[in-house]
C-alpha cells in the first residue's frame, strides 16, 4: 500500500482502499518506540504489538503468559513513536474468551491507557459476539484465523490449518469475523490457495503471515524478519537483514576497547574546568 509519499496519517479506510485498488498493505509487530519510530519512518502501514512479545522480548516459550498490563506499557510506547503507521495491539490470553463484555473491558483499557488505534483478537465464529460487541463500541478490530497461537496446546503445536476439509471452517471463520465489524483479519499458516480464496471472498482485507501471496497483505515478527530472534524462525520469514550478528560484533568491539583503555578517549571525556 500507499508508499512513503503520503505521510497523511494511516485510518482504517486506508486499508479497505487499498484492498480496492489492489495495492498491497504491509505490516510488522513492534514493541518499544525505537523500532516503531524507524518503521514508520519506513513506510509500514500497520504496526501490531503483537502478544509475540512473549516469545521475543520476555523470552518465554509461548504468548499466554504475558499480561493486558505488559503489552499496555508496550503499546504505549509504539503508539507514541509513530506519525503515519497504524497501531493496534493484541489482546492477551484471558482478557477476552469469557464473554462480550470481558472483551470490550480490555479493548478499553488498550484505547484508554495506550493510545493505539484498534486492537486484534484471535478467533473466527466463536469470537464473533466479542468482535462484535468492540466494534460497535467505536473500537476498530483486527481479526487472527487459522492458526491461532494462543489455542496452541489445543490445535496440537504449530499446524497449517485450513487443509483440506477444514478450508470451509476457515471459510465460515474469516467470513464470521467480517461480519461481526472486524476492519481486517491476519491468516496464519494456510496453503496459500486456500488463503487466496478466503480473500477473494471477503470485502475486508486479509493479513497473511505463512498464508502465501494471495492476500491483501502481509505481517511478520519484525526480530525474524530482521534477524533478531534465536533460534530457528517458522518456514514462512524470510531474513532481511542480521541485526544479532550486528549487535554481537557490536558489543563484542565495545568490550575489547575497555579492556584494552582505548574507550573512553580524551574526546569521550570531561575536563576539569569550572564552567563561568
Ligand atoms: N518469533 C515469533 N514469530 C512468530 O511468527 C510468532 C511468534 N514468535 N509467536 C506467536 C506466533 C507463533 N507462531 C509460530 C510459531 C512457530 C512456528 C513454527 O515453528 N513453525 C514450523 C512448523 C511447525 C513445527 O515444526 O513446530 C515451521 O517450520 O514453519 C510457526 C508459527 C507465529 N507467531
Ligand atoms: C504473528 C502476528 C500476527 C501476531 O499475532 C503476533 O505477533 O503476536
Ligand atoms: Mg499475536
Amino acid at each position: 500500500m500507499a508508499d512513503q509519499t503520503p505521510r497523511k496519517r494511516i485510518r482504517t479506510r486506508h486499508f479497505a482502499q487499498a484492498k480496492a485498488d489492489g495495492l498491497k498493505i504491509t505490516a510488522l509487530t513492534s514493541y518499544d518506540a525505537l523500532t516503531a519510530q524507524i518503521f514508520d519512518e519506513a513506510g509500514i502501514d500497520l504496526l501490531l504489538v503483537g502478544d509475540s512479545a512473549a516469545n521475543v522480548v520476555l523470552g518465554y516459550n509461548s504468548t499466554l503468559p504475558i499480561t493486558t498490563d505488559e503489552l499496555i506499557t508496550m503499546a504505549r510506547a509504539v503508539s507514541g513513536a509513530v506519525t503515519r503507521s497504524f497501531v493496534i495491539a493484541d489482546l492477551p490470553f484471558g482478557s477476552y474468551e469469557r464473554s462480550a463484555d470481558q472483551a470490550l473491558d480490555t479493548a478499553v483499557r488498550f484505547m484508554k491507557e495506550s493510545g493505539a488505534s484498534g486492537v486484534k483478537l484471535e478467533g473466527g465464529v466463536r469470537m464473533e459476539p466479542q468482535i462484535r460487541r468492540i466494534t460497535e463500541s467505536g473500537i476498530p478490530v483486527c481479526g487472527h484465523v487459522g492458526f491461532t497461537p494462543q489455542s496452541e496446546h489445543n490445535l496440537g503445536g504449530h499446524v497449517v490449518q485450513g487443509r483440506g476439509a477444514a478450508e470451509e471452517q476457515l471459510l465460515a471463520d474469516a467470513l464470521a469475523v467480517e461480519r461481526a465489524g472486524a476492519f481486517a483479519v491476519v491468516i496464519e499458516m494456510v496453503p496459500a490457495d486456500v488463503a487466496e480464496r478466503v480473500s477473494a471472498a471477503l470485502k475486508i482485507p486479509t493479513i497473511g503471515i505463512g498464508a502465501g501471496a494471495g492476500c491483501d497483505g502481509q505481517i511478520l515478527v519484525w526480530t525474524d524478519a530482521f534477524g533478531l530472534s534465536q533460534g530457528r524462525t517458522p518456514k514462512f520469514v524470510r531474513k532481511y537483514a542480521n541485526i544479532a550478528e550486528m549487535l554481537r560484533d557490536a558489543a563484542s568491539q565495545y568490550a575489547e576497547d575497555v579492556r584494552a583503555g582505548t574507550y573512553p578517549a580524551e574526546a569521550e571525556t570531561y575536563d576539569n574546568v569550572v564552567p563561568e
